[in-house]
């Protein structure tokens, strides 16, 4: 038996189009145009790539872009008054601060100084509360990337057994958080979870959030179970010539391919709809800051 392969890239060029459509509504109807703010601090390479990506998407879907490029030296009062600013210039509905942040930042303090109702990343303290008791949130992009497309594919979710193996607060917490609101029964394995494999094991939906490169092997999934992995690791690639690498996931696929019911690849699964929800994302904070109906379908 081989798993459905549950295609991100594809899923996230729907999203795309349902965003630009919306954007176009909001113009056409309202004279609105949303507008996303990223702000880079540094010359990370990935994130230099994940930034330009944005920007260029952002813009093909007709919202406004702006790039703010720091050094890496910038000092946390410059960054702050940089978020003071963008929280209250009108035209800017979404604020997005790359990270990892460089080490003398604290990121906790700077996500918690952008505006909640911009928060498009979903990661400030509020949103973060909103979320936790099922409250109107802005919602964090990965995981409400991997909702989407578990309710593709399965419809109702309800009353499935859901494991999330990873507790980032970025990831792995709002997951559980969005999957106990779809009335899973969710449990958050980690590091020191007694005897995973079984706790895997017993899993309808299993979202491997850890960043442990295929660790999570085939017989450690239920026959049928869908595994949605979230790892974007680079390992090192002797077979494709000296010095190459591949990207994969947390699961080992070609043995998880075998017994899944469905599953999502390493590229192309939920990395793509990370920046899909983003612009999602943008659109429904600028709909509520406007007093608007929001777009169905792009919200949990
Ligand atoms: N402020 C934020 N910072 C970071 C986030 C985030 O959601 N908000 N997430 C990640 C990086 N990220 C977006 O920022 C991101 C990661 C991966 C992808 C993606 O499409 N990956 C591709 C593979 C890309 C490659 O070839 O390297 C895939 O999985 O198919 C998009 C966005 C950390 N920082």
């Amino acid at each position: 038996m081989s798993a459905t392969i549950i295609d991100g890239k594809a899923f996230a060029a729907k999203v795309r189009g349902q965003v630009a459509e919306h954007v176009a509504r909001l113009k056409g109807d309202h004279g609105i145009t949303p507008g996303l703010a990223v702000v880079l601090v540094g010359e990370d390479p990935a994130s230099q790539v994940y930034v330009r990506s944005k920007g260029k998407m952002t813009v093909e879907v007709g919202m406004n872009s702006y790039e703010h490029k720091l050094s890496a030296d910038t000092s946390e009062d410059d960054l702050l008054s940089l978020i003071n600013q963008l929280n209250n210039d009108p035209g800017v509905h979404g604020i997005l601060v790359q990270l990892p942040l460089p080490k003398h930042l604290n990121e906790d303090l700077v996500i918690n100084s952008i505006d909640p109702a911009k928060d498009v990343d979903g990661f400030h303290i509020s949103n973060v509360g909103l979320l936790g008791t099922g409250q109107k949130a802005m919602v964090p992009c990965t995981p409400l990337g991997c909702l989407m497309m578990l309710r593709d594919h399965h419809g109702s979710l309800s009353g499935m057994n859901a494991v999330v193996i990873g507790r980032s607060n970025i990831v792995g917490k709002p997951m559980a958080q969005l999957l106990l609101g779809d009335s899973c029964t969710v449990t958050i394995a980690h590091s020191r979870t007694k005897d995973l494999p079984a706790v895997v094991r017993g899993a309808d939906i299993v979202v491997a959030a850890v960043g442990r490169p295929q660790m999570v092997p085939g017989d450690w999934i239920k026959p049928g179970a869908t595994v949605i992995d979230v790892g974007i690791n680079r390992i090192d690639a002797p077979e494709k010539g000296e010095g190459k690498t591949r990207l994969v996931g947390d699961v080992d696929f070609d043995s998880a391919v075998q017994v899944a019911g469905a599953i999502t690849p390493v590229p192309g699964g939920v990395g793509p709809m990370t920046i899909a929800c983003l612009l999602a994302n943008t659109v429904t904070a600028c709909c509520r800051a406007n007093g608007l109906a929001e777009p169905e379908g792009l919200t949990a």
